[in-house]
């Protein structure tokens, strides 16, 4: 990662109240270099640079962490190159966290990726969303998702997956409040509700984003 890019990536992490040992910012720089490597030969994420890496991915993926816990099962529906699963991952330990994509060749670069940092509890799964509740059924702590789908399709999917008293976290940008507005009615048929809606300007860019928390009724 370039030495600008690291800086934003400090600057961004003071933003989110965040601070991180050496071990795993060398994580953070391992998942950037490979990344950019694996992109120019297959097509991981539209995202390119190491600082639009730095605030697309891994500040955006790390703003999670304002309405996660330290421990539990989370899950990460629609992940394709990791996120926001392995930056979640790297920071927050002793999380057990399944990051699913429908894509294989984003979970192999996943595999691969969580090996090379040593990420233990960290399970990547070529799989369907919706073919998951077979094995999962009730399970997770967290069930989130970033730029993955509209509210309820997202809910109604992790709906089956998470426990009775886990948090759907759908991760949204401009617009989410008025996403929101427009998914109540949908969530109230699935026995849901909207509990939170987190909004905050992202760090750096000062884009806007929101973190839309949705629980059983
Ligand atoms: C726009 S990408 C977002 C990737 C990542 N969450 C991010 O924010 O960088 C959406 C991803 O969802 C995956 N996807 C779409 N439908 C899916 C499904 N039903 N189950 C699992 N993954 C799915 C796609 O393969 C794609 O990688």
């Amino acid at each position: 990662m370039n030495e600008r890019a690291k800086e934003l990536f400090s600057r961004g992490l003071t933003q989110l109240g965040l601070q991180l040992t050496s071990a795993e910012l060398g994580k953070f720089y391992l998942l950037a270099a490979e990344l950019a490597k694996w992109s120019r030969k297959i097509n991981l994420t539209a995202i390119r640079g190491d600082e639009d890496i730095v605030v697309k991915h891994f500040l955006d993926s790390l703003t999670l962490l304002r309405v996660i816990g330290s421990k539990g099962a989370l899950l990460d529906i629609g992940s394709g190159g990791g996120f926001p699963a392995l930056p979640v991952k790297i920071v927050r330990h002793d999380l057990h966290v399944v990051s699913v994509d429908a894509v294989e060749k984003k979970i192999i670069f996943q595999r691969h990726a969580a090996r090379l940092l040593g990420l233990h509890h960290f399970d990547a799964l070529h799989v369907r969303g919706e073919e998951l509740a077979g094995t999962y059924a009730g399970h997770f702590d967290w069930a989130v998702s970033r730029a993955f789908s509209d509210i309820p399709t997202f809910a109604r999917m992790a709906l089956p997956l998470v426990k009775g008293t886990g948090k759907i976290v759908a991760m949204k940008g401009r617009g989410g409040k008025d996403e929101v507005h427009a998914a109540e009615r949908p969530l109230a048929d699935l026995g849901l509700r909207v509990d939170e809606v987190v909004e905050f300007p992202l760090p750096i860019s000062g884009d806007a984003r929101a973190l839309v928390i949705i629980e059983r009724l």
